[in-house]
């Protein structure tokens, strides 16, 4: 075990490693400070997607599993899993929460609503579980499904929400049932700013069929001038030029995304109009809403981690980051444990202007940076823990140029963090959650379009020692799971029983 000193750790969100070229905005950067410590025998590359971190083979890492794993210190089997299988293994179609309320549906003549994520970007949602979902409802009779397709353009490339409208009609006609009632661009129905004039817009057109009027699906992404994200809450019409699919009471809906983030301020929202109406309310997993809305795959045990480490031993942990991410560096790094242990201090960076990312790439970054320091400056807090988020948020706008001010100034940050943890003998360990700036174009069927979204790259882990801190150098392969174990060695402190990862340093 080195030599124990306090430390800081720095997450830095979306900081993802690719060798040089066009679609790299991180290596097209000026960070010296950053190019230097990865250029130290510290450094080393880790996995945070796929099975290594409890994600499907291939599959892009994202921040909730990225810092549920580096909390946990072990690979925890991720929601969108936990579908998979329950589908992959036919469990869903006897799930007796689904079955009760699609009898339900049968008997009464109500419909049921898919409400999520219309694309395969495998974080918020997999548009193939629309499949199964179908072929349930047509097994129970259900008399009609209504599909409320939410367009993404953020997780997949924008330009192809088209062809993700095709692929959920064509599982519709092949279970033979299934409509699109609306289409309506994430921006508006995935809102997490707490902006509930555009959850209410979003909410308009799937509960009460209220928006902007459509004959077929497709004619809502004509209203795409900020991107798919943004189409306009839309209502397919019928030939009498009525909305096809709004609520009715006793309907039941059920809410197909299996990550919660994004969706529940959506489902609170509908859940608080229509549950009094006798709608039935069902998510596909477990949502961290208001509403106690019935899940149909629960989660996996994420506990036992850093923070659980930590509070058995009473050592004091700041953790700091932008609104974006604070649940990030407390909520998911602690397990998804809502409670707050007496042993930490969380402080949310805040700002009120409406956010235009690509036009404000610094975002908060400096009162980041004065928390940082204020909190390493104290003799109480043996470890500082920090998101900084510019990397990756910007880089969800897919513009290159902005991404790569993003990354300076994150450079700057963690060049003044670096002087004032030398400053107070702290060491500092920087990793990426995922990747994401490190590819900012995509390629598919020949076209060459921008791209905001993760990657499957591994991401860069350094350690700056501490002055006079003994460490060795990191050997084998590592994950996201080292990073637990990582912290609490250079605190002195032994892992936690449930970590399968190692110390790197
Ligand atoms: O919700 C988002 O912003 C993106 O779909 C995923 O980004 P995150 O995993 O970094 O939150
Ligand atoms: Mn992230
Ligand atoms: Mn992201």
């Amino acid at each position: 075990m080195s030599a124990a000193r306090p430390g800081i750790l720095l997450v830095l969100d979306g900081w993802g490693h690719a060798e040089p070229g066009e679609a790299n905005a991180l290596t097209a950067a000026d960070t010296p400070c950053l190019d230097r410590l990865l250029g130290t025998p510290l450094a080393v590359l880790a996995e945070a997607s796929g099975t290594a971190v409890g994600l499907l083979p291939g599959t892009v890492g994202n921040s909730e599993i990225g810092h549920i794993v580096i909390g946990a210190g072990r690979p925890v089997p991720y929601d969108s899993v936990l579908v998979e299988e329950r589908i992959s293994s036919g469990a869903l179609r006897s799930d007796e929460t689904l079955s009760a309320a699609l009898t339900g549906a049968a008997r009464t003549g109500g419909s049921l609503h898919l409400i999520g994520l219309s694309s395969d970007g495998m974080i918020h949602a997999n548009v193939h579980h629309l499949r199964e979902l179908l072929h349930i409802a047509a097994l129970f009779a259900v008399p009609e499904v209504r599909i409320h397709a939410i367009t993404d353009g953020r997780d997949v490339a924008d330009g192809t929400a088209a062809t993700y409208l095709e692929t959920v009609e064509g599982y519709a006609a092949e279970a033979g049932i299934g409509t699109i009632a609306t289409v309506t661009g994430r921006g508006y129905a995935l809102d997490k700013s707490g902006d509930l004039s555009l959850t209410e817009r979003a909410a308009r057109a799937i509960a009460d069929g209220a928006g902007h009027l459509i004959g077929e699906p497709k004619d809502a992404l004509a209203t795409t001038g900020r991107g798919e994200e943004w189409v306009e809450p839309s209502v397919v019409t019928g030939g009498d030029g009525a909305p096809v699919g709004p609520v009715r009471d006793g309907d039941v809906v059920l809410f197909t995304n299996f990550r919660s983030d994004r969706i529940q301020q959506l489902a609170d929202h509908l859940h608080r109009e229509l549950a009094a109406r006798g709608v039935t309310f069902l998510s596909l997993a477990q949502y961290d809403t208001a509403a106690a809305i019935p899940a149909l795959v629960h989660r996996a045990d994420a506990g036992g981690g850093l923070a659980a480490r930590l509070a058995e031993m009473g050592l004091r942990s700041v953790r700091i980051a932008e609104a974006e991410k604070f649940e990030h560096v407390t909520y998911y790094l602690n397990g998804r444990e809502a409670a707050v242990a007496p042993v930490e201090e969380h402080i949310r960076i805040s700002d009120a202007t409406p956010p235009d990312y690509r036009a404000r790439p610094e975002m908060s970054i400096g009162q980041v940076t004065e928390a940082v320091t204020s909190a390493a400056r104290r003799d109480d807090v043996p470890l500082v823990v920090a998101n900084l988020a510019n990397i990756d948020v910007v880089g969800h706008t897919g513009d290159h140029a902005a991404t790569v001010r993003a990354a300076e100034h994150t450079d700057r940050a963690v060049e003044a963090l670096c002087r004032v943890a030398s400053e107070t003998g702290r060491w500092v360990l920087l990793v990426g959650d995922h990747g994401n700036a490190e590819k900012m174009l995509t390629e598919s069927g020949g076209v060459r379009r921008p791209y905001g979204g993760h990657t499957t790259n591994p991401v860069p882990a350094v350690l700056v020692p501490a002055e006079g801190q003994r460490v060795g150098r990191p050997q084998g392969a590592a994950t996201l799971a080292d990073i637990a174990p990582s912290v609490l060695s250079l605190l002195g402190v032994g892992p936690a029983p449930a970590m399968t990862g190692r110390a790197l340093w």
